[in-house]
């Protein structure tokens, strides 16, 4: 960056003066988090238990229908805006191409309403993706060992025209699928749901930092292979442009940028390139990490929560989709 003055040098210019109080300190940040920056993501099962914990994700549990409405409330009561709901559905009910994703009365269908039901004013949004409904823990419909996009643009949005129905304020597509934010936006119009955002997961790497999630909602055990062929390769940027260009075109409202630390720049560049609300999503593998260290006391875990989730903001994100969430907002309040 080219500086539009001389900047003064030492003695006269001492950085240290804005330093020196914590009001200076206050008075002149740049920037700013507070609980209206974070999403909370919910996993939500059809077990029997009310909670049941998450052995790699020290902290979060595996949440029955009722306790996801008691978590919104919570969310309210702490002012985070949004919940983002991801289902753990019993293995018997998994196939290949995810009949239980698009049943009406199924697990997010039912969490939805809870959470309508307990805490209307808080925002819902769920993912959009096979992978927590097929017994090959893809995210698209598998034929002859391929993830074929066609097929599976279908299955995505009528899944994500039966979590509007039900009365998701917010589908995120986390698929990976090209053209489904048009097929998403094209079923949604034809069915009355134009209010219905879509926040889509533009930016996905192919990622090491998923793997508690997919213990969390039960795919690790069933996924065959891995996801290159459709989630993003981590040595590219510049594709990243084009993802999101293409997901802006076909009528998505906001971006998420997943995982979260590791692609801070690909959160600078999206957002300060397209200026539309951008998301990153500090993923399973990002707090199981961070979890760790704590167990040990190897670090604060209110001031690297802090911290982490602040950075966000200051690459240019306009919120933090985190499972430190209510921890954060707590520290805030
Ligand atoms: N549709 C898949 C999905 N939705 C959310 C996450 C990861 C979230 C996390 O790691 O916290 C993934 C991972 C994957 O692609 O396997
Ligand atoms: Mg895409």
């Amino acid at each position: 960056m080219t500086m539009p003055f001389q900047p003064a040098a030492f003695p006269y210019a001492r950085p240290r003066r804005l330093r020196s109080q914590p009001w200076v300190r206050r008075l002149v940040a740049e920037t700013t988090l507070t609980p209206a920056d974070l999403i909370w993501p919910l996993i939500v099962h059809d077990g029997p238990e009310d909670r049941q914990p998450v052995a790699s994700m020290p902290g979060v549990f595996r949440l029955s229908p009722k306790e996801a409405a008691k978590a919104a409330i919570e969310a309210r009561d702490l002012g985070i805006p949004m919940v983002a709901l991801f289902p753990n559905v019993n293995d018997g009910l998994k196939d290949n191409v995810a009949t239980a994703a698009t049943d009406p009365d199924g697990l997010i269908p039912d969490c939805i309403r809870a959470i309508k039901d307990a805490a209307p004013e808080i925002g819902v949004m769920t993912d959009v993706a096979l992978d927590c409904y097929t017994d090959h823990g893809h995210d698209g419909v598998l034929e002859d060992g391929r993830i074929v996009n066609d097929p599976t643009l279908e299955r995505l949005a009528e899944q994500a025209f039966i979590h509007a129905h039900a009365g998701a304020d917010a589908v995120a597509p986390s698929d990976m699928m090209d053209g489904r934010v048009q097929a998403i936006r094209e079923a949604l119009e034809a069915n009355g749901l134009s209010d219905t955002l879509i926040i889509s997961y533009a930016a996905k790497y192919a990622s090491a930092f998923y793997g508690p999630y997919r213990d969390a909602v039960g795919s690790s055990k069933s996924l065959t292979g891995d996801k290159k062929t459709y989630q993003m390769d981590f040595a590219n940027a510049e594709e990243a442009l084009r993802e999101v260009a293409m997901d802006l075109s076909e009528g998505a409202d906001a971006l998420i940028v997943k995982p979260g630390l590791p692609y801070l720049d690909i959160v600078r560049l999206v957002s300060q390139t397209f200026k539309v609300p951008t998301f990153a999503y500090q993923v399973s593998g990002e707090y199981a990490m961070m979890q760790a260290a704590f167990a040990n006391g190897w670090l604060d875990p209110d001031r690297a929560i802090l911290e982490s989730l602040h950075a966000f903001k200051r690459a240019g994100a306009s919120g933090v989709i985190s499972y430190f969430a209510p921890q954060a907002a707590r520290m805030m309040g």
